[in-house]
């Protein structure tokens, strides 16, 4: 069950990452797409093995968006991998430290949950406007618009309102795979409409459907970084970025799946924490050897725990399903942006019912989920968002009488925030921006 909900990563993936980087260069798609099935297929069962929880891995649509929109406009995607390869070393090493566990402990329950929601925006975001149906105006007010002029009015925005709605009743009706199969509806009738009205879809297939996967992709990464290019400052905050956002969506996610399990304490706690947190580490390290980005715990993982699974024997079955999917991946080519752009929005509302976990009704609780959830997709940043959750959760408890339930470590993030914020400035000031 949680294979074919999660399966579209194979083909989203390779849509996410087709961005140029600084030097022009874009990662081959079915090559991206058989790391993606790979890197998946062995987190997964990995994770399975070791902590028993029943929750799977895949290429997070957080982070391969900040890496697209973000980091490759500055470095190469084999710098951009190795930056991933750091953030998982870096995650592995806390964990291992018990340090992880200790920030997992600092971090009220409410914004954990809170930052999952937030991605679950920005990923709909990302999905809306890479359909064209949100549009930048250029103008200062309004800034933004629907579809051209306020109408949906391209073949390839409303491919992506039909794919939409169509993945909406399907999940509404509980279908197995609702995803997958809007993905192939849509596709479907994106061919037939363009053998119409063509509208400049490529559905050229090169090569044969099934075959031995493009693993070229493997061990892509680039350690050596050009200084005189990119600044180390840079490179350290894009570093800062992905552990922020990696860290604390798995942290949010297992959490809420953990509960969504019953496998939680009132704490949020769950069995094995601090081995699933290693694993958690190596799927980012695995994920950028692969240059698929950083295998991490989906939140559809909930799909499967919804119909019963409990254990990692459910886990080992999708990894393994993934690993079968790595065969097929010349297939994932034909899916249009348009189309995929639909299940980033489906998967955005997945990511938004984690919600319903968290008791809004203290303001101290409020402002901040809210200003975490609405700050990432308003400004593109999952680090934004999270800081501004962070900051303002310390700032509006300091000051109504809860200074003691802060806990220490809370504040040194939130002041580390403080500078990220104010980096640039900063930067100015010590001349190296
Ligand atoms: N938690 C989580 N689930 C996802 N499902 C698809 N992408 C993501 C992601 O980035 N984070």
């Amino acid at each position: 069950m949680t294979f074919v909900t999660m399966a579209y990563i194979v083909i989203l993936n390779p849509l996410i990452l087709n961005t140029p980087d600084v030097d022009g260069n874009t990662l081959a798609g079915t090559a991206v797409a058989a790391s993606t099935a790979l890197t998946a297929g062995v987190m997964t069962i990995l994770f399975g093995l070791v902590t028993r929880l029943p929750f799977a891995f895949a290429a997070g649509l957080g982070i391969n968006a900040f890496l697209a929109f973000s980091v490759v406009g500055t470095v190469t995607w084999p710098e951009a991998m190795a930056l991933v390869m750091i953030n998982g070393v870096i995650i592995v090493l806390l964990a291992a430290t018990g340090l992880r566990k200790m920030i997992f402990d600092a971090v009220p329950v409410q914004l954990k949950l809170a930052i999952t929601v937030g991605i679950g925006l920005f990923i709909a975001f990302i999905g809306f406007v890479n359909a064209g149906f949100v549009t930048a105006t250029n103008n200062p007010s309004p800034p933004v618009d629907l579809g051209i002029g306020g109408s949906v009015a391209s073949l390839p925005t409303l491919l992506f309102v039909i794919t939409l709605l169509l993945g909406g009743v399907l999940m509404a009706l509980r279908v197995k795979g609702a995803i997958l199969i809007a993905l192939v509806g849509g596709t479907v009738l994106g061919a037939i409409v363009n053998a119409i009205w063509p509208f400049g879809l490529n559905f050229g297939l090169t090569g044969a459907i099934v075959g031995l996967p493009d693993l070229s992709l493997v061990g892509q990464v680039d350690f050596g970084f050009d200084l005189a290019k990119v600044s180390g400052v840079a490179l350290v905050m894009f570093v800062f970025t992905l552990l922020f956002s990696n860290f604390f969506d798995a942290m949010g996610t297992m959490t809420g799946l953990a509960k969504e399990a019953d496998l939680a304490d009132a704490k949020g706690d769950f069995p094995r924490i601090k081995s699933a947190l290693i694993v958690e580490g190596l799927g980012a390290i695995a994920g950028g050897g692969t240059s698929s980005s950083s295998a991490t715990v989906f939140v559809e993982s909930g799909a499967g725990i919804g119909e019963g699974a409990r254990t990692g024997l459910a886990t080992v079955v999708t990894g393994a399903m993934f690993l079968i999917a790595m065969f097929f991946t010349p297939l994932t080519s034909l899916v249009p942006g348009a189309v995929a752009a639909a299940a980033l929005v489906l998967v955005g509302a997945l990511m938004l019912s984690q919600i319903k976990n968290i008791d809004l009704s203290d303001f101290r609780v409020l402002l901040p989920v809210f200003l975490t959830a609405t700050v990432m997709p308003m400004t593109y940043s999952i680090a934004n968002g999270i800081g501004a959750g962070f900051v303002s959760w310390i700032v509006v408890n300091a000051f109504s009488g809860r200074a003691k339930t802060i806990h220490p470590l809370l504040w040194v993030v939130g002041v580390g925030f403080v500078v990220f914020f104010a980096r640039g400035p900063i930067e100015a000031l010590f001349g190296v921006a």
